[in-house]
């Protein structure tokens, strides 16, 4: 398969050794300094791209897809405030977008066990909820996407919670998701209800990017050739 590759940093490097070893070929890579390489022909002719940069510039390069006609999968975090407008552009284009907070097979794992326990907890209203969630000190946006994925979990399944917020909770219906950023920490997910009696606590903990990168990978081989948009629970079978 063709792989163009957008954004060349941590995740861009992880990506390209797993594709290659997966028997893919890099035909394009962007990165800040070549956008205009989207106006390629080598761009063009890429079964997928894989997209993984900026918060701020997430938008347009998908935009840039969109227009090649190139399908793309994405994992920038900190810009779906817009997801809607983005899937009805990619809609009207007729284009192909697969995004996920979080591409690891363990974070999906987790977050299907954070819906269920969630889900148990409406019985037992002494317990109250929260979140923490830690990353490396180049994370440019907080709460993580995969914070904020997990959240919308709870909210889904837990009737006495509307709301997730940073750090502190004003009202019982809120759910404070609290950020650390520290050193070169991939990614810790931290789930946490406390009662008077007892604390139970789940938590994902990523040992290295490969997953994240892996999960990616797996996610274009899914995409090339679809139309639409995509997510982690067409890929995984739960
Ligand atoms: N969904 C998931 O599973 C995961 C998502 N992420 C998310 O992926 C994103 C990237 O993470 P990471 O690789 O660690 O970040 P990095 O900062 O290491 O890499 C981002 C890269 O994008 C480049 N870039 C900046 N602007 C553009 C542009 N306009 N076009 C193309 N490339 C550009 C940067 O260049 P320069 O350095 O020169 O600015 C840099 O090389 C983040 O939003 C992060 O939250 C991360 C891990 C897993
Ligand atoms: O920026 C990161 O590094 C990560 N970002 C994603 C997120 O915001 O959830 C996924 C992972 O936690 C690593």
């Amino acid at each position: 398969m063709k792989i163009a590759l957008i954004g060349y940093g941590k995740m861009g490097h992880e990506i390209e050794q797993i594709a290659l070893n997966r028997g893919h070929e890099i035909v394009s890579i962007i990165d800040m300094d070549n956008t205009g390489e989207f106006d390629s022909e080598a761009f063009r002719s890429a079964d997928v791209a894989i997209e993984f940069t900026r918060p701020e510039v997430a938008m347009s390069n998908l935009s840039r897809c969109f227009d090649a006609q190139v399908p793309v999968v994405c994992g920038t975090t900190g810009w779906t405030a817009h997801l809607e407008e983005v899937k009805k552009e990619m809609t009207y284009k007729n284009a192909t977008l697969f995004w996920a907070s979080n591409f690891s097979l363990g974070v999906n794992i987790f977050a299907a066990v954070n819906r269920y326990l969630a889900k148990i907890m409406n019985s037992y209203p002494d317990y109250n909820v929260s979140m923490v969630e830690v990353h490396h000190t180049q994370k440019l946006d907080a709460p993580s996407g995969t914070a904020i994925t997990l959240a919308e979990g709870i909210l889904n399944e837990l009737d006495r919670k509307n709301n997730w917020v940073k750090e502190v909770e004003g009202r019982p219906e809120d759910l404070a998701i609290v950020s650390k950023r520290e050193g070169a920490v991939p990614g810790i997910h931290e789930i946490i209800y406390e009662s008077e009696m007892d604390v139970i606590s789940i938590k994902h903990d990523a040992k290295t990017r490969r997953g994240f990168a892996l999960g990616a990978v797996l996610a274009a081989e899914f995409t090339a050739g679809k139309k639409g948009f995509i997510t982690m629970s067409d890929l995984l079978p739960f």
